[in-house]
């Protein structure tokens, strides 16, 4: 099973996202033994669906096919031995995100700036989608509220099952700690760290996190284990700010401009990382670049502009990021 498999529930509107413990994982023959983990108070019966992926590839099983719950200190627990065979392939069209007639506006003393007005966008399970746009264009804004890190004035912001616009603060707090890997243009590592210990900070408190050592792997970095950032280039700082979005094996990575201090050599090598890790774990990711090259490794670019969404292009085939012309 590889590094990152994980399970979520996927049902349930108040329910919280849950994560396979990776230690409690493993696969004999024809038996998946997994749990699901997910806190409480959330009624856990209103589950009835759990996602993961094995391999890169996304399985869904129900359940009725989980043959035991359990409750824990602060979370219950789901699970058991499941038969391979009632593992079914997810729908690759399952709904991510659903965003509708989104709008924002920062009031700023006597004016108002309209950041969004009404951003209708679907991102399905495990795409990897571009966020296009000159400055100012809404696109932070955006994948700010798609974090939970902001609220919009208006319109509506499904995650899942979640409606994030009407969800309590424990519950936006939940999906924030346990669902969304952030990584900003700025690495904002620890400089007294090494690379290991910056990754820890998470895996230290995650529910389900992978080692900082499998994280940093991922990111190709595991010769750098006990480096401080001043020893790294801003490339491979940038990959340790990914590793330690990803140890807590989130289901979405959002990316604001992660490539934006780095020249182009070192900006291949953060894409190739991101690239993989939607590839092999199937985390569905959302990236925001000025670069409209970087849109060729993608799946989707959505062109924004004055707040709006003013174009979408479907790539046939993604680019391996080492084919891409910076
Ligand atoms: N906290 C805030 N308070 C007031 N205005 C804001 C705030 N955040 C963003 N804005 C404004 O909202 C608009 C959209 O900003 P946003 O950062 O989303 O654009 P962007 O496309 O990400 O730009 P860039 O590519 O330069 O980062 C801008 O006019 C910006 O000044």
């Amino acid at each position: 099973m590889d590094a990152g498999t994980k399970l979520r529930n996927t049902i349930g509107h108040d329910a919280g996202p849950a994560t396979l413990s990776g230690p409690n994982l493993g696969i004999c023959g024809s038996i998946v033994t997994a749990f699901v983990f997910g806190p409480i108070p959330v009624d856990h019966s209103r589950i009835d669906r759990v996602s993961f992926p094995i391999d890169g590839r996304r399985y869904t099983v129900d359940q009725a096919t989980c043959q035991s719950t359990a409750q824990q200190p602060g979370r219950f627990r789901i699970g058991g031995p499941i038969n391979r065979s009632a593992l079914m392939p997810s729908d690759p069209n399952e709904t991510v995100y659903d965003i509708r007639g989104l709008t924002k506006i920062y009031p700023m003393g006597e004016v108002e700036v309209h950041a969004l007005r009404g951003v209708n966008l679907r991102i399905p399970e495990s795409e990897f989608v571009v966020l296009l746009g000159p400055s100012g264009s809404g696109k932070s804004t955006l994948l700010n509220i798609m974090g939970g890190l902001d609220v919009p004035t208006d319109g509506e912001v499904r995650y899942r099952d979640l409606d994030m616009t009407r969800a309590d603060a424990n519950r936006l707090t939940w999906f924030r700690r346990e669902s969304v890997g952030f990584v900003f243009q700025f690495y904002n590592l620890i400089p007294s760290l090494t690379a290991r210990e910056n990754v820890s900070l998470v895996t230290d408190i995650a529910t389900d996190p992978m080692t900082a050592e499998e994280a940093l792997d991922i990111v190709g970095l595991s010769d750098r284990l006990d480096h401080f950032p001043s020893q790294l280039s801003g490339g491979q700082q940038q990959r340790v700010a990914i590793a330690r979005a990803i140890a807590k094996r989130p289901d979405v990575l959002l990316c604001d401009e992660p490539t934006g201090a780095l020249d182009a050599h070192t900006g291949i090598t953060v894409l190739e990382a991101i690239s993989n890790i939607n590839a092999e774990l199937g985390t569905t990711t959302a990236v925001i670049t000025h670069n409209a090259a970087i849109g060729q490794i993608a799946d989707r670019i959505v062109s924004m502009r004055d707040g709006v969404i003013v174009d979408e292009t479907r790539n046939s085939t993604k680019a391996p990021v080492s084919s891409m012309s910076w």
